[in-house]
Formats: structure tokens, C-alpha cells, sequence
């Protein structure tokens, strides 16, 4: 079967299609890619290879005589076997492809198959496996080769701090789910840490070495976003003087982080979707179509199923992004990660300022301890901020006169040993009746002061950012988020190209 000469290193791959002039397409692809090829036509056949002998991939038509490539899918992935697996799907089968991606395939092909795109997901499948396995060699070679990024990784998982349960079941899944292709929906609370959980997941994938894109969806322009996520031709559009790439493009070979997915405008919503489906983009201006290889990470604070319902989402774009779903809890579900955020936090922020990292004794903890922090890690962060700003040589205290935490401020009983606030200030802001939906709840107290905050200071984001103790790139974040209009100048930071 395998005829030609291949290298002595190159990577095995077993092809499972029962139709014959299919089988020889590919098994022919793939040996002119320096690959060795075996091939089955069978369920049956395919699993007495498998008996025999390990492969780097396996590459299976999903309707098979006697059976489903789901079938040895779930076989192998019982077995805890290496090999990576790519199953073919009818064209328009969305859910055999969600199905199959679940079930811990690496990725999926649709039928007609592409060739371009299938030398390009097996290269994807194959790339980090490392010293590709000749065969016979211990399968855990290959698992180990696969893991061959430990570093990076680690450091990315380190980055998000908490051991709690909740903490430490998000990072499992990370490290479980950063190998393959599926597409990840981050769920979480704004400051909840979303956008750490995307950069993990980039540095524990094969792809690490690959760029990660980040994209604030909810802040570009409705007129710009074609142009901003498939790239732009010269003269395409007044303005562009040049050919422009866009996120797909900058993101190719790496991972495509999509912040706030739930703000993208339903008509780009149907364009993502294609762009996923086909893996293939258009620029704007352009008559060609461009492959492209990006996994794609979104994230959101809102409720997409909810927006779905409300015909704000479209369900087959939910449907693609939310193969596997990662939620991350709010602080208030893991107060005992405090500590060591706090101590993490410190420190970061020490180093960026030059200041002093303060020790945190047991009265500053619980100082902490008693804000409710709606606004998650990074409302910690900004807390903590502050105090080293504004706080003297010795222990950490929160200054008496932090205004911006009065809100915050629970409303159990202070400890004596803390700088106590008036009741009132806790209840004035209380509402009467408990939200129906807290974070549109919180969005609009977050925009009424920041509004109160900007004409306070002329609408210099910079005299406003100090004033409210936070960063100027946070304030710039938070104007776009909440969609408020400053008279003079126009918000231009959209994309973040990590
Ligand atoms: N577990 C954590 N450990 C350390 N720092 C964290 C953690 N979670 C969040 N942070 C910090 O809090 C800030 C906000 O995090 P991030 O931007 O990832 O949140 P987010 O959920 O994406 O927020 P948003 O929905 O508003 O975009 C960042 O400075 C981040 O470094």
C-alpha cells in the first residue's frame, strides 16, 4: 500500500473511508506530504490495525459500513490511546462535527473534503507532537512529545491564581481541552478572568508558538468590523491606502480570542459563522477566498443562551462556539482564593509601579475581606492599587477615605480592627429589590459613575482614570465596554494583537 520512500521520522497515519477512490485521494495527499499511510475501510478493519500497532493520527469518514468513526473515536479515547483523531462529516452535519469535537476529537473535516484544508488539519494535528513516533515506539511517547510545552503552560496556568475547588477545576479543563481544535466559549463575570483562561489555553495548545489575537468585540465599529476581522484590500474602502491584513490573518497558525462575543451585530454574527464553518475569509475588496488555521477562543459576561432565545444570537453561531464551555466563578464563590490574589496581585502591581510591595498581615486580609468586590479580580486589583498608591511604609491598610469601595463595602458588621464605614454607605446603594440581572445591574451603577466621573474631569479620561484609581487602558476598556459617547474624541483601540 504505502509504495513510496519516507523519511525515517515521519509521522504514521491510519485513513478509515469505505469509499476506495477516496481512500487512495487521501492515502496518496498524505504520502506526497512525507507521510506514512495505512488505510481501512471498515470499522472493523480500522480496529485490528489498531490492534496492532500505534499511529500519530487517525482519520475517519463518520458514516462507515458497519459502523461510525464516532465509534472508534470512542474506542480510542476509552483505551486513553494518542493518537489524534479527525473525523469527515457530511457537509451540513454541524451537530456530528460539535458531536465528535466533544467527545475529544482533535478536529473535524466536512465533506467534500478540501484538500488544501485537509493537508492543512493534519499538519495542524500532527505539528507538536513533536520527534514524531516511528512506530512500535511506547505510546506514551508520543503523549509526552505532545506535552512537549510544559513551560509556557505552567507559567500561563500559574498566571491564574486560586486554588479553590472552582479554581482548580477550570485549570484541569484547560489543560485538558488546550490540545485540540474545538472551539472554547469562556463564561464568567466581568473581571472574572477570561481573558487569562483564553492566554492558558493558547500556551498549553500545540499552537503556542503560533500568535494569540485578542479582539474586544464590543468595540469596534459596526461599519469597520468586515474589514477589521477579514483584512482589507487597497482602495476597498476610503481610507485604505493599503492592503491590510485582519485578525484571521494575524491570527494564522495561532489562536483568535473573541472578547465580549455577545456584542457582535447579528450581520457579522452570520459572517463569523461562515468563516468558521469554511475556515475560509474573504478580504474586503478581494475576489479570492484565503484558507485559514485558527482556533478560535470567545468569551462573554451575558447570557448567550438567553440571547439567543431573544433572537439577539444566532443559535448556529452559539452552537459553534460553545463546543466545550469553560465557566469561571465570580469571587464571591471563592473568597478563600483571596489571599494568594492578593498576594499575586501585589506584587504585579508593585513591579509595574516601582512601588513597594506591602506586607499583607492578618488585619489587611481583613480589611479585604469585608468588600464584596461585584467587579471580580480586576475591582480587587484596583482596590489594591490604590492602597499601595496611596498607602504609607508598613503593612497594607485600606485608606478610611476609599471611595470607591464604600459601595462595595458588605453589610455584615465591620470588625473594630477595621476603618468602618457608615451603614448607609453600604445600603444607600443597596437596591430594594435584588436584581433581576445583577451584571446589567452593575453595568448601569458602573456607567453612572463613570459619566458622573468624566464630567467631573472635563472628560479627560486620564484626570478620570486617576480619580477613580484606575489604569488608563482600564478606563478606556470600561468607556467602550458601557458604550459611552465622549464629545471629542473617538475610541480607536479595538483589537490587541498579543
Ligand atoms: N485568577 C486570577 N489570577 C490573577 N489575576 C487575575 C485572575 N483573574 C483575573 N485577574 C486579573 O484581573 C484583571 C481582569 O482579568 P480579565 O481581563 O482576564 O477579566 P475578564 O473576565 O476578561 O473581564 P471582562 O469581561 O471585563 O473583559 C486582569 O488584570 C487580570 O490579570
Amino acid at each position: 500500500m504505502n509504495s513510496l520512500p519516507t523519511p525515517p521520522t515521519s509521522a504514521s497515519i491510519l485513513v478509515v473511508d469505505d469509499e476506495p477512490d477516496l481512500r487512495t485521494l487521501y492515502e496518496l495527499t498524505l504520502l506526497r506530504e512525507g507521510y506514512r499511510v495505512e488505510t481501512a475501510g471498515s470499522v472493523q478493519d480500522a480496529a485490528q490495525l489498531l490492534l496492532s500497532r500505534r499511529f500519530d493520527v487517525m482519520i475517519s469518514d463518520m458514516r462507515l459500513p458497519d459502523g461510525t468513526g464516532m465509534e472508534l473515536l470512542l474506542q480510542l479515547r476509552e483505551q486513553a490511546r494518542p493518537e489524534r483523531c479527525i473525523v469527515m462529516t457530511a457537509y451540513g452535519s454541524a451537530e456530528n462535527a460539535v458531536d465528535a469535537l466533544r467527545a475529544g476529537a482533535f478536529d473535524y473535516l466536512t465533506k467534500p473534503v478540501d484538500l488544501r484544508q485537509f493537508r492543512q488539519v493534519v499538519a495542524s494535528a500532527i505539528q507538536g507532537i513533536g520527534a514524531v513516533p516511528t512506530p512500535g515506539v511506547a505510546p506514551s511517547m508520543a503523549v509526552d512529545a505532545a506535552n512537549s510545552r510544559p513551560l509556557q503552560g505552567d507559567a500561563a496556568l500559574k498566571a491564574l491564581v486560586g486554588e479553590s475547588p472552582a479554581m482548580q477545576g477550570v485549570k484541569q479543563r484547560i489543560a485538558k481541552v488546550a490540545k485540540g481544535m474545538a472551539p472554547v466559549l469562556v463564561h464568567g463575570e466581568s473581571g472574572t478572568g477570561k481573558e487569562l483562561v483564553a492566554r492558558a489555553l493558547h500556551a498549553c495548545s500545540q499552537r503556542a508558538d503560533g500568535p494569540l489575537v485578542a479582539v474586544n468585540c464590543g468595540a469596534i465599529p459596526e461599519n469597520l468590523l468586515e474589514a477589521e476581522f477579514f483584512g482589507a484590500r487597497k482602495g476597498s474602502y476610503t481610507g485604505a491606502t493599503q492592503d491590510r491584513p485582519g485578525y484571521f490573518q494575524a491570527a494564522q497558525g495561532g489562536t483568535l480570542f473573541l472578547d465580549e462575543i455577545g456584542d457582535l451585530p447579528l450581520a457579522m454574527q452570520a459572517k463569523l459563522l461562515r468563516a468558521i464553518q469554511e475556515r475560509k475569509i474573504r478580504s474586503l475588496g478581494s475576489t479570492q477566498e484565503e484558507a485559514v488555521d485558527v482556533r478560535i477562543v470567545s468569551a462573554t459576561h451575558r447570557d448567550l443562551a438567553a440571547q439567543v432565545q431573544a433572537g439577539q444570537f444566532r443559535q448556529d453561531l452559539f452552537y459553534r462556539l460553545n463546543v466545550i464551555e469553560i465557566a469561571l466563578p465570580a469571587l464571591r464563590e471563592r473568597r478563600g482564593d483571596l489571599p494568594d490574589l492578593c498576594r499575586a496581585l501585589l506584587a504585579k502591581l508593585a513591579h509595574e509601579s516601582g512601588l513597594h510591595t506591602p506586607e499583607l498581615d492578618e488585619t489587611s486580609l481583613a480589611q479585604i475581606a469585608q468588600l464584596e468586590l461585584p467587579g471580580n479580580v480586576r475591582e480587587l486589583e484596583n482596590v489594591l492599587h490604590r492602597a499601595i498608591a496611596l498607602g504609607d511604609e508598613g503593612p497594607l491598610r485600606l485608606p478610611p477615605s476609599m471611595e470607591s469601595c464604600e459601595a462595595t463595602l458588605s453589610n455584615q458588621p465591620s470588625s473594630s480592627t477595621l476603618a468602618p464605614k457608615p451603614p448607609q454607605a453600604a445600603t444607600a446603594d443597596t437596591p430594594a429589590e435584588l436584581p433581576q440581572d445583577l451584571q446589567a445591574w452593575l453595568d448601569e451603577k458602573e456607567r453612572n459613575i463613570l459619566v458622573q466621573a468624566l464630567q467631573d474631569n472635563g472628560f479627560n479620561r486620564t484626570a478620570t482614570a486617576t480619580r477613580l484609581g484606575i489604569s488608563l487602558r482600564q478606563i478606556r476598556y470600561r468607556i467602550e465596554r458601557l458604550g459611552i459617547d465622549l464629545p471629542s474624541e473617538g475610541n480607536k483601540h479595538h483589537g490587541d494583537n498579543a
